[in-house]
């Protein structure tokens, strides 16, 4: 089994995080939190009362976690590209994928991708939405000091399948979507390169960008639900499952909902994606 493609993967995925972390930030807080009036007001809320670094928090464990995560969903979607087609990475130029193989070869490496993703979601998301700035003296201290402590609390307090809080909703949405994603980045990337020539950086860095926010545009719903799932533990608000969270969110907020950071989750993925997609191609042809 070729392994360039996880490392890639793992070193673009990394990239790429660091990059959007700010954005998911505020994504996570206006999906979960209703105090804020929009983009721009939970930028300055957080900027105010956690300066820079409120925008960063949670930010240490997913750089680890979500790269390796990113080189699960790489090193999968080629693996299964090279079952299904017979061809590496490198011979895909000349004889490209049909676009039913890079979607299932898609598929398969979002779903495995997002059992590993669930647990480091969940902390993620759990540590994003603790809006106490950091070194307050005297108020209270926040409920979780770090992933560590964050993973150990919920395992204790929510047992050991309290981890995976969320975890279907976030394999419903990362499966068909990650297939949208590669295809998408396939399609643009052929529409404006010649047959059997690689594609420029350019394209690259335009069909990452395009293929990260087709994705995420078809994602948000149940993103959204994900989010709300995995913070449900901790607000003692429990729903009986992900369609009791579907309709008793759209119930008290109207449908709107379902969209809510769609536009946050797009600003963020043009960049992410595409240097995710640039380095990615760079390492490989780099190895190649
Ligand atoms: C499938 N879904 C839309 C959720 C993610 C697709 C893009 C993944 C990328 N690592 C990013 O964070 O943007």
């Amino acid at each position: 089994m070729p392994v360039e493609e996880f490392v890639a993967g793992w070193i673009s995925g990394a990239l790429g995080l660091v990059l959007g972390h700010p954005f998911d930030t505020v994504k996570v807080r206006l999906q979960t939190q209703s105090t804020y009036r929009g983009i721009i007001d939970c930028m300055v809320k957080t900027y105010r009362h956690e300066s820079i670094l409120g925008f960063f928090k949670g930010m240490s464990f997913p750089i680890a976690s979500i790269a390796v995560v990113n080189s699960v969903l790489f090193g999968v979607y080629s693996n299964a590209l090279l079952a299904l087609t017979a061809t590496s990475h490198h011979e895909r130029r000349l004889q490209p994928p049909s676009y039913t193989h890079v979607f299932i070869a898609g598929c398969t490496g979002g779903f495995l991708q997002a059992y590993c993703l669930a647990p480091f979601d969940l902390i993620k998301v759990r540590l994003q939405n603790q809006t106490e700035p950091r070194a307050r003296q005297g108020g209270p201290p926040p409920r979780y000091r770090g992933p560590v402590h964050c993973a150990a609390s919920i395992f204790q307090e929510e047992g050991p399948r309290g981890l995976f809080r969320g975890a279907w909703a976030l394999t419903l949405r990362d499966t068909p979507t990650l297939g949208i994603y590669f295809v998408s980045y396939e399609w643009l990337c052929r529409q404006a390169t010649p047959g059997g020539q690689n594609p420029s950086s350019t394209t690259v860095l335009v069909a990452g960008g395009f293929a990260g926010i087709t994705s995420w545009v078809t994602a948000t719903p149940l993103d959204v639900i994900k989010s709300r799932m995995q913070m449900a533990g901790l607000e003692q608000r429990e729903y009986q499952g992900l369609l009791d969270c579907m309709v008793s969110s759209a119930r008290q907020e109207g449908l709107g909902v379902f969209f809510r950071g769609l536009t946050i989750n797009s600003a963020r993925a043009f960049p992410v994606n595409a240097v995710t997609f640039l380095s990615y191609e760079y390492l490989l042809h780099l190895w190649g």
